[in-house]
């Protein structure tokens, strides 16, 4: 049927061609991205960057700590562009199904399995696994199965109570008063409900999400009993950002590949449901809402997953542990000096995956405004060093907490260590053991590194710079 053997020549020539564009180590060319005047691709820049080659930073510009974006694994991919890059030909999976019907790779959910047992962070023996556009769809599918209101149940006074402990991720909330369901509505703080649940008339369903976010604590339920179903949200149960102590063992767990590889774009995520009619209620939900996952994602994850399998997922794991544990250490190092300015507290831990007591490697930095003038912590940062983190009382919290991310590029946060050095230098008992100190904020700045060509090899050199922690 095909003219030649060699048909992957040319789409391997132009991704190689666009790969090849230099951005100076601040941004990066896409094969979809705009075309500039010479009809290649241009350069999209690292925030605070720009210039055609984006190596020009934009004084005093906002930095952007809000978003969980995980572009801290981008380097990763760069060192393994071979492994994890393929091939898409115009014929690959048109049809709406797999054979027998099917909206699921058996062949990606062999490799979620495996994944699970390589890690340790789950249990999916004997469990249904279910795929989703990312941790976000899954997350209300997950309510609309486990809520009261169902054909052949009988019919509940009152709409099923979905509560979350804060501080909670804002979208639990946010999606569920957005869908306005009759089955369910958002009721808030679980420790408020703790004393006053009316367990006659109402249905509970807890959120656990665990590593928390925002402040990175592994959390257990906390409401008990038979009216009360739970969800385990573990997008962040992977050794980049916390101690894998057992693996998980809930009635329904949500994991995502945003959090796991850092392709936040692909939209993919997974459940391990135990009972097999709250599986068929998803499975339903996800046949009417998009019926399934776009083949193309599935075929790119398992692509990603067979490459993170390569060497048992060590040298991912190691990578984003390194980058994330040494992130809050400096952070922290800076926050220390600090009586103005809190963060959270985390414990070193024993991780069965790494088989070693290890420290602390958060997604976000819950940080408190501790004056007590200082009551928009958001406003706080914002207006002294520039920084836009989230707000606190989005996550239920007081307004003296906001969040600050620090899964970005490494652009991002070195900004952002920059800016909260500068901060906490201008608290009075810091400005005086300042002086003398020929520290410069602008060493943090990370431009000494102009000199070296490859963005590729920029970015990982820069990710990889100053890694000491082991494992
Ligand atoms: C706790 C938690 N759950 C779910 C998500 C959403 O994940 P996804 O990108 O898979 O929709 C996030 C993303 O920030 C998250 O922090």
């Amino acid at each position: 049927e095909l003219e030649r053997s060699n048909w992957t020549k040319t789409a391997a020539v132009e991704a190689e061609a666009v790969a090849s564009i230099s951005c100076s180590g601040h941004g990066r060319a896409f094969l979809d991205g705009l075309l500039g005047v010479d009809g290649k691709p241009v350069c999209e820049c690292n925030s605070c960057f720009k210039g055609p080659d984006c190596s020009d930073p934009i004084p005093n510009c906002e930095v952007d700590a809000d978003s969980g974006d995980p572009m801290f694994l981008e380097p990763f991919w760069l060192k393994h562009a071979a492994s994890s890059s393929l091939v898409l030909p115009g014929w690959h999976r048109m049809s709406y199904e797999f054979e027998g019907g099917s909206l699921i790779s058996e062949e990606l959910k062999n490799h979620i399995r495996r994944l699970h047992s390589v890690v340790g962070n789950a249990n999916t023996d004997g469990r249904f696994i279910i795929f989703g556009a990312g941790a976000t769809q899954l997350l209300n599918a997950a309510v609309h199965a486990l809520s009261s209101d169902h054909d052949g149940d009988a019919p509940s006074s009152s709409p099923s109570r979905v509560v979350a402990s804060i501080p909670y991720y804002p979208v639990y909330r946010e999606q569920t008063e957005f869908f306005k369901s009759e089955a369910y509505r958002f009721h808030g703080d679980t420790m408020s409900m703790k004393n006053e649940m009316d367990y006659l008339s109402s249905n509970y369903i807890e959120l656990v999400t665990s590593p928390n976010n925002p402040d990175g604590q592994l959390k257990k339920a906390v409401l008990g009993g038979a009216s009360v179903k739970t969800i385990h949200d573990l997008a962040y149960y992977w050794p980049h950002f916390t101690a894998i102590p057992a693996p998980a063992d809930e009635d329904l767990m949500i994991f995502t590949v945003s959090k796991l590889t850092g392709h936040a774009g692909s939209r993919f995520g997974w459940a391990i449901v135990k009972d097999e009619a709250i599986y068929q209620r998803m499975s339903t939900y996800m046949s009417l809402s998009t019926y399934g996952v776009p083949r193309e994602t599935q075929l790119r994850v398992l692509k990603l997953l067979k490459a993170v399998l390569e060497g048992e997922g060590k040298e991912m794991f190691e990578f984003g542990y390194k980058t994330m544990a040494n992130r809050w250490r400096k952070l922290r190092k800076i926050f220390s000096a600090s009586r103005r300015f809190s963060l959270q507290d985390l414990d070193h831990q024993y991780c069965s995956f790494s088989k070693k007591i290890r420290g602390p490697s958060p997604a976000f930095a819950w940080m408190k405004c501790e004056r007590e003038e200082d009551k928009e912590c958001f406003q706080v940062v914002k207006s002294t060093a520039n920084v836009s983190g989230r707000h606190g009382s989005l996550f239920g919290s007081e307004s003296r907490y906001v969040r600050l991310s620090l899964v970005k590029s490494q652009d991002d946060f070195n900004l952002l260590l920059e800016r909260m050095e500068a901060l906490v230098q201008q608290e009075p008992h810091n400005k005086k053991i300042q002086q003398g100190n020929e520290r410069n904020a602008s060493m943090t700045f990370g431009f000494g590194h102009h000199f070296l060509q490859h963005p590729d090899l920029v970015s990982y050199i820069n990710s990889y710079k100053s890694m000491d922690e082991d494992m």
